[in-house]
């Protein structure tokens, strides 16, 4: 089976890796566009760019299955929230979705990001590390490690491939 997810950022591709580590899986990592604005700021948005991900990588790719894994924020009435949505598509034009788990983010760093600022850019300057993002993430500086964007992505990509195994079974009865 080959498995094809649309980034090359290592806190997604090892989270798809993770997942299918024990399953005869080729995983290929294909950088394309999201379509939608580098820094997403609604579900809306976010989605979106999961399922544009997700059909571009399966485009390029000729893979079985493809996964495409967006970061992005939405306002709430509690705050900024971060929001994370992953798509999982099928040659057969099927698409399945998931969300993942949603933190506030600080007042300093949500009025940053109303101003414009990306939130890859303002998690640098807070961390002094230019690669936060391709590590714990904002998710897991947020909750002093605990749960870390591979983390967050991992549990996303089981509830994709999940509902995808759940119809599997439906259609051999
Ligand atoms: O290479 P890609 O797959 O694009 O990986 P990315 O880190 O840019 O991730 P997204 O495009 O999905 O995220 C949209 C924006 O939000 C930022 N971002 C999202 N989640 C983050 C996190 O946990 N920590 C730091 N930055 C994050 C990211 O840097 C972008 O500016
Ligand atoms: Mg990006």
């Amino acid at each position: 089976m080959k498995i094809a997810v649309g980034t090359k950022n290592p806190a997604k591709v090892h989270a798809v890796q993770e997942v299918f580590l024990k399953m005869k899986a080729t995983i290929e990592s294909v950088d394309v566009p999201s379509g939608v604005s580098s820094q997403p700021f609604s579900d809306e948005e976010t989605v979106e760019g999961a399922v544009n991900r997700a059909k571009a990588a399966l485009e390029v790719s000729n893979a079985d299955l493809a996964f495409g894994l967006e970061g992005g924020v939405t306002e709430t009435p509690g705050g900024l929230m971060l929001c994370n949505w992953g798509a999982l598509v099928t040659p057969h034009e099927q698409v399945w979705l998931a969300s993942g788990a949603k933190i506030v983010l600080p007042f300093e760093v949500a009025s940053e990001l109303r101003k414009g600022k990306e939130l890859g850019e303002v998690m640098a300057l807070l961390t002094d590390d230019h690669d936060i993002r391709k590590k714990e993430g904002a998710i897991g500086v947020f909750t002093a490690g605990r749960v870390t964007r591979k983390a967050m992505f991992l549990h996303i990509v089981e509830l994709l491939y999940g509902q995808y195994e759940h119809q599997l079974k439906l259609w051999k009865h």
